[in-house]
């Protein structure tokens, strides 16, 4: 018997074409399944240059892949789960998380090892609320310029002289080959990535439910466990990634999950924390963002609506 096609459809980034090919990779491996790349070109792909951080999070990755889904022209489509907002539409579910790589943001510079280095008033590159939030709590004196784009034009800005260093995904970096480009990392729980950094996730139909059974064989249990923590924190906080939140879980050896959150003020002047362990991964993210709710974390992500 020939085996059945599956048809992945994915953005047209060097970044998530990799990713889609991974999990084509895995699902080739590990099921009865022969995959063909459908690779389209989302708007979000379309802003990237321009308005894209007061867009994200409501799912402007996500539209065209799921119009070719419902439409039959793809069986599943292949995200970054940090570009998945955390109430997905109901005709949607996502039926497998795959191992988490490295979860931290990179500190990304030609002449200098880590923040700290850094010169006073020093510029650099992000258009990322969150990470922008934490150079100016950590570093105040900063200049936080905006750096838009997919990683490759990133680090082509950063190599013109435009910055004096710049911070990005370190899972995008090593997935495309730069992870000699990263001077150091910023980890947690000094340093919080977006809610689901690092991890990418495999999205069907809901009626599928065959399908997504069948795909289950690809998730990572303790990474699905953790990125189901990030994202109810996320879902209780109404946060997009165009708001100040990180958000890092990690599993324990006793399958209990730990989650440290934080709420920043877009100049990084004001800090929540929150953290927590527990089994059950949604009351969990629940309760850290009701934690970070009763210290005024909708006042301060107010503030980042209209950054
Ligand atoms: N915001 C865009 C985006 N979405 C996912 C990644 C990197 C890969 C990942 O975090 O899984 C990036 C690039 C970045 O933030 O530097």
């Amino acid at each position: 018997m020939t085996k059945k096609i599956l048809t992945l459809a994915t953005r047209d980034s060097a970044l998530a074409l990799w990713q889609t090919k991974h999990v084509a990779a895995a699902i080739e491996a590990r099921t009865d399944y022969r995959t063909q790349l459908l690779p389209m070109t989302t708007e979000g792909d379309r802003r990237l240059e321009v308005t894209l951080s007061k867009l994200g999070g409501k799912g402007l990755f996500l539209k065209e892949l799921e119009q070719a889904m419902l439409a039959g022209e793809a069986d599943i489509a292949v995200h970054s789960m940090k570009d998945v907002p955390a109430d997905m539409p109901d005709d949607f579910l996502i039926c497998a998380v795959l191992e988490r790589a490295d979860a931290s943001d990179a500190f990304v510079s030609n002449h200098y090892q880590s923040l700290d280095d850094l010169p006073d008033g020093a510029v650099v590159g992000t258009s990322s609320l969150r990470r922008q939030a934490q150079l100016l709590s950590l570093r105040p004196d900063l200049q936080v310029k905006p750096l838009r784009g997919n990683v490759n034009s990133r680090l082509q800005k950063l190599d013109d002289g435009q910055y004096a260093a710049i911070i990005l995904a370190s899972a995008g970096l090593i997935r495309l080959g730069f992870e000699d480009r990263i001077a150091s990392r910023l980890t947690a729980p000094q340093w919080l990535p977006a809610v689901s950094q690092g991890a990418i996730g495999v999205e069907c139909l809901a009626n599928n439910s065959q399908l997504a059974e069948e795909l289950s064989v690809l998730s990572h249990a303790d990474t699905h466990l953790c990125i189901r923590a990030e994202r109810a924190l996320n879902l209780t906080l109404e946060g997009s990634c165009s708001v100040a939140i990180g958000a890092y879980a990690e599993a324990l050896s006793d399958h209990s999950i730990h989650l440290k959150a934080a709420v920043f003020s877009p100049d990084g002047e004001q800090v929540l924390n929150a953290q927590q362990q527990g089994y059950d991964p949604e009351s969990l993210g629940r309760v850290v963002a009701e934690d970070l709710l009763s210290q005024g974390a909708k006042e301060i992500l107010a503030l980042s609506e209209q950054a």
